[in-house]
């Protein structure tokens, strides 16, 4: 048996029309959601350090605003394409009707590996990208964020080239700027945090004590490197951490903090010292852990793996890391799989709030916002387990079902259908 697709557009729309026909909407509802409102594709022009030019292809998926503005990151990698750019989109509307945020979903991409490029040559490309969206962006109509291969001085670049093309100071255009030039506190921790208050609360209610508990993290970025640091805190063992050199392995817990050093001088996780073994890194699915965070791409849990898995929760960092199939295994057996859609909505909570204080020109402590991103967060995880035993459904059902009200809600005010 395979999986019947792998493409992330096909995914998503199965996802949602699966819970669409759980809550017996109205048809209408999910033929306005199958697709996004907008799809942009730019060809970015880039004067190459060599003197030669190279034209990139850019996108900007706007998947729907009815409860507000479009929000969502831009990934910076050689796999962006079209459908996945859309795949991405889909699920921020529903990641932002999970948590209850005032937005709907985008997401945005370049086809392009940063790796491959200087530093004056990503500056090029970013304000070329920023220049070519900014008729259908703005701080009240779509604000994107960073993602994949992005970082606050990317968006710092967004930034200064919006300002130049529209003459608008907008600073709450985009989120995700470094904290000391109009970002937030606690925004950079925010979607790791996210990940790991999400797996601690999804032990606490098979009774799993994160004291000693072991963990394995798929990628090491933004996302599974403060992933790490949060579970560690709360007294888990982060056994294994794998990116796309090596899966690194220690039974005692890596360091986390030594990792940090040495991936930040050595740009990946391989040749390690501090690790007992280095496997594959495909191997870190395998490992005989409590808890598994896939927090790097989509497709990584499928028909293929998904039977190797011993964790009893997998808490979801990454988009769409799991394939339809293989989510209905680990349902079939009893693994709690806490959905990206909520798991990873911690990134797009604290660019809510990041928003929210450029417009008010006002910034707010560390503590103040992780403390409101907690408290939305756990909230809508008990909100959705209860609504996942009401329906007998799992988690990503439960999540879609609480979503897909709200915005049909608001579809209904505004007269779509
Ligand atoms: N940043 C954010 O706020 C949010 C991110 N997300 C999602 O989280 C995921 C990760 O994003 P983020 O951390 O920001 O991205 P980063 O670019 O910071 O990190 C991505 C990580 O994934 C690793 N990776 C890539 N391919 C593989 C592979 N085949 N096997 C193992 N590891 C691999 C990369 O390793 P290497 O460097 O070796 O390539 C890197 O460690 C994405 O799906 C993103 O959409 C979701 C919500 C918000
Ligand atoms: O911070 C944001 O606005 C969005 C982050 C993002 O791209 C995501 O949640 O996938």
């Amino acid at each position: 048996m395979s999986e019947k697709t792998l493409n992330p557009f096909e995914i998503a729309q199965q996802q949602v029309k699966g819970a669409c026909d759980k809550l017996g909407v109205e048809d209408a509802v999910y033929e306005i959601l199958k697709n996004p409102m907008r799809v942009m594709e730019v060809a970015i022009p880039v004067k190459m350090d060599d003197g030669s030019l190279k034209s990139f292809v850019g996108y900007r998926s706007q998947h729907n605003d009815a409860v507000g503005p479009f929000k969502g990151g831009v990934r910076f990698h050689q796999d962006v394409n079209r459908d996945e750019v859309k795949a991405l989109s889909t699920w921020m509307t529903f990641k932002c009707g999970v948590v209850g945020v005032p937005y709907g979903g985008g997401k945005g991409g370049i086809t392009v590996d940063p790796r491959d490029l200087s530093q004056g040559e990503l500056q090029r490309l970013s304000r070329g990208y920023a220049r070519a969206i900014a008729p259908i962006i703005g701080e009240k109509v779509d604000i994107p964020a960073p993602d994949v291969g992005t970082n606050g001085q990317v968006m710092s670049w967004f930034i200064d080239e919006y300002q130049k093309t529209t003459g608008e100071f907008a600073p709450g255009v985009f989120t995700g700027k470094p904290v000391d030039f109009y970002g937030s506190l606690a925004r950079n921790e925010a979607t790791g945090f996210g990940v790991a208050i999400m797996a601690r609360d999804a032990a606490k209610k098979i009774g799993l004590s994160l004291n000693g508990a072991t963990v394995a993290i798929q990628g090491f970025g933004n996302v599974g490197s403060f992933a790490a640091i949060y579970m560690v805190g709360m007294g888990a063992k982060v056994t294994a951490i794998s990116d796309h050199t090596a899966c690194i392995f220690d039974e005692n817990g890596l360091d986390i903090d030594a990792l940090i050093e040495y991936v930040k001088g050595n740009k990946q996780v391989q040749g390690f010292p501090g690790a007992q073994k280095e496997l594959h890194r495909d191997e870190l699915f395998g490992m005989d852990v409590d808890i598994l965070m896939p927090c790097a791409l989509e497709n990584q849990i499928t028909l293929k793996n998904v039977n190797d898995i011993k964790a009893k929760i997998v808490s979801e960092g990454a988009n769409g890391p799991t394939t339809p199939e293989a989510d209905k295994i680990m349902y079939d057996k009893g693994i709690i799989v806490v959905p990206d859609i909520l798991a990873n909505a911690g990134g797009v909570t604290v660019s809510y709030f990041e928003w929210v204080q450029n417009l008010m020109r006002y910034s707010w402590s560390f503590e103040e916002v992780q403390e409101k991103q907690e408290k939305l967060m756990v909230k809508s995880f008990d909100d959705i387990w209860t609504l996942m035993h009401e329906h007998n459904v799992d988690m990503r059902t439960a999540g879609y079902m609480m979503s897909i009200k709200r915005i049909a809600t608001a579809m209904k005010y505004r007269g779509w259908y």
